[in-house]
Order: C-alpha cells, then sequence, then structure tokens
C-alpha cells in the first residue's frame, strides 16, 4: 500500500526528474505537499527504500537523499515496461476488499453454491463476469496485464528462444489485448499466433498484422487449434484445473511451464474440462 502511495503521488517520476539524488524537503516541493507532511512522506520514504525501489544515500551533511534502483524504474510511467499500473491494478479496492472477507468466506458453510470471497464482494459476480460488466476497472486491468505482457515477452524471447523451435502456429490461451502474441509473431516471423480471451476483451481490437489474429471465446468451451498452447498467467485456471491441462489434454510442458504442446496442427478443437471458479 505504501508503494501505491508512491505510484499516486508520482514519486518516482519527482525523483527521477531531480537532477542527483534528491533530499525529503526538495521531494516536498516537488510533489507540491504541504510541508507539515514532512516527516511522514520520510516513514514513507524509508519503507519504499526498505523494499528496493529506492536507494538511500550516504548521508552527506546530515541529509538524506533518495534515487531510484532498477525496481524503481519500474514503476516510471513512461517506463515501456512500467510495472506501476499492474500494481494499481491488483491493489484497487476491487480486487482488494475481497481480501478482507476471506475468514468469514473460510467459515461459511455453503461453498457449494460456488460463492467465492470475490462474489461475495461484488454481487454474486465472479471476476471475469464483473470485468465484463465495468469497463472501467477492466480497461485498468487489461492495460496492466498488457504492460507487463511486454516485460515478459521480452524475457521470453530472449531466455526461451529454442522452445519455438519448430512452432508454426501458437495460441495464447486468455491472452488478453495481445501483446504477448504480437511480440512473439514479430520475434518468429514464420509462426501464426491466436489470441483467445473473452468477447469484452478482444471484441473490437484489430488483428496484429499478417500472423496476429483475435478470437472471442470461452477457452472452457473450446481453444483454437494450433502446434502450442501458451498460459501465461497459469492463476487465471485455478490449482486444480492446472494439472488436469497437463495430464488429460496435453501431457508435455514445452516453455517456461506456460507453453504446453497440444500435438499436431490441424487438431480438432480442444477442450478443457475444468470449470473455473475464480
Ligand atoms: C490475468 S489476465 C492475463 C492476460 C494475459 N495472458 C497476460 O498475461 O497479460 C487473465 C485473462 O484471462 C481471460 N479469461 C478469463 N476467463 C476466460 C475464459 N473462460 N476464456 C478465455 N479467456 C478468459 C481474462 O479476460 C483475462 O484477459
Amino acid at each position: 500500500m505504501s508503494l501505491k502511495c508512491a505510484v499516486q503521488l508520482g514519486l518516482p517520476e519527482a525523483v527521477q526528474a531531480h537532477s542527483g539524488p534528491i533530499s525529503l524537503p526538495e521531494l516536498i516541493s516537488a510533489l507540491s505537499l504541504p510541508p507539515a507532511k514532512a516527516p511522514y512522506l520520510h516513514r514513507l520514504l524509508r519503507l519504499v527504500a526498505h523494499s528496493g525501489f529506492l536507494s538511500l544515500h550516504n548521508k552527506l551533511n546530515d541529509v538524506e537523499r533518495y534515487s531510484l534502483t532498477p525496481a524503481g524504474q519500474l514503476l516510471l510511467s513512461d517506463n515501456p515496461y512500467n510495472a506501476g499500473s499492474l500494481l494499481l491494478a491488483v491493489l484497487d479496492p476491487v480486487l482488494t476488499e475481497p481480501f478482507h472477507r476471506m475468514s468469514a468466506w473460510f467459515r461459511s458453510e455453503n461453498d457449494d453454491d460456488g460463492t467465492t470471497p470475490f462474489s461475495a464482494t461484488h454481487g454474486g459476480k465472479m471476476v471475469w463476469e464483473y470485468m465484463a460488466m465495468e469497463p472501467e476497472f477492466a480497461t485498468l486491468f487489461n492495460d496492466a496485464m498488457a504492460r507487463d505482457s511486454c516485460l515478459i515477452a521480452e524475457v521470453v524471447v530472449k531466455e526461451g528462444r529454442s522452445a519455438f523451435e519448430g512452432v508454426g502456429s501458437l495460441v495464447d490461451v486468455a491472452g488478453g489485448t495481445g501483446n504477448m502474441a504480437k511480440a512473439l509473431a514479430k520475434a518468429f516471423p514464420g509462426m501464426s499466433c491466436t489470441v483467445l480471451d473473452l468477447p469484452h476483451v478482444v471484441s473490437g481490437l484489430e488483428d496484429g498484422g499478417n500472423n496476429v489474429k483475435y478470437v472471442a471465446g470461452d477457452m472452457f468451451e473450446s481453444i483454437p487449434a494450433a502446434d502450442a498452447v501458451l498460459l501465461k498467467v497459469l492463476n487465471v485456471i485455478n490449482q486444480l484445473a492446472v494439472p488436469t491441462i497437463r495430464v488429460q489434454t496435453y501431457g508435455h510442458t514445452l516453455c517456461f511451464n506456460q507453453l504446453v504442446n497440444i500435438g499436431s496442427r490441424g487438431d480438432s478443437n480442444t477442450r478443457l474440462p475444468v470449470q473455473t471458479r475464480l
């Protein structure tokens, strides 16, 4: 929550904009905060530094100064790999409120009606159902995931290159707005990529060039045929479902435990015999 506050205040940008490490009084002024808040900002800075996002420089003339660490640079809003938007999305009350209900949920005996802490908080709606009906939060969340994909895609392309050799077609299941697929299609021009996601996420998105296309659908109903399936965020599927997919459907993992071989191209659509309960 301290980090969320720092991001909302624009602290990373203010630290970055200063020529050299910045002091508390200089930050108070750069952020246009009331001078009386200085002791509290000092505590916040200490916490953010302790978490590894700021470096605390040796006291020069008894003045503490701060600069961004490499992790802190990821919080800058103009960083293409910005992680601040993901932070703001996951710490939005829409997603944090349900955690306040978890103990009550554990104690309740009506689990078989499918209620989750999220649905108990949000009028009975499951998370993706909620997003389909709340475009403002869905945009915040989808943009955050898209930014995250830029960072992860670069690592995957660099470190996991060999896993894609011989893959002519790939479907990114629950691929969001398609940044991962676009990055893979760019890195492997011979591979055609399909992004499967729910209609409210992909409808209206333009196919990204010759080798990226979007398919609106439900992964629990069918998945377009392809050489390989990419599941970037496994916890989209509940913990019980993941082994089910590996064992019953594909059996063999190709890459960073989220790319799964589904056999030869041209297979008929694959069904996942699982249900999500997020
Ligand atoms: C945590 S996001 C991950 C998005 C993307 N894979 C990424 O890592 O940036 C989970 C995605 O799963 C999608 N999703 C949830 N249930 C789905 C379903 N039944 N069928 C297809 N997509 C689904 C959501 O719309 C959302 O885009």
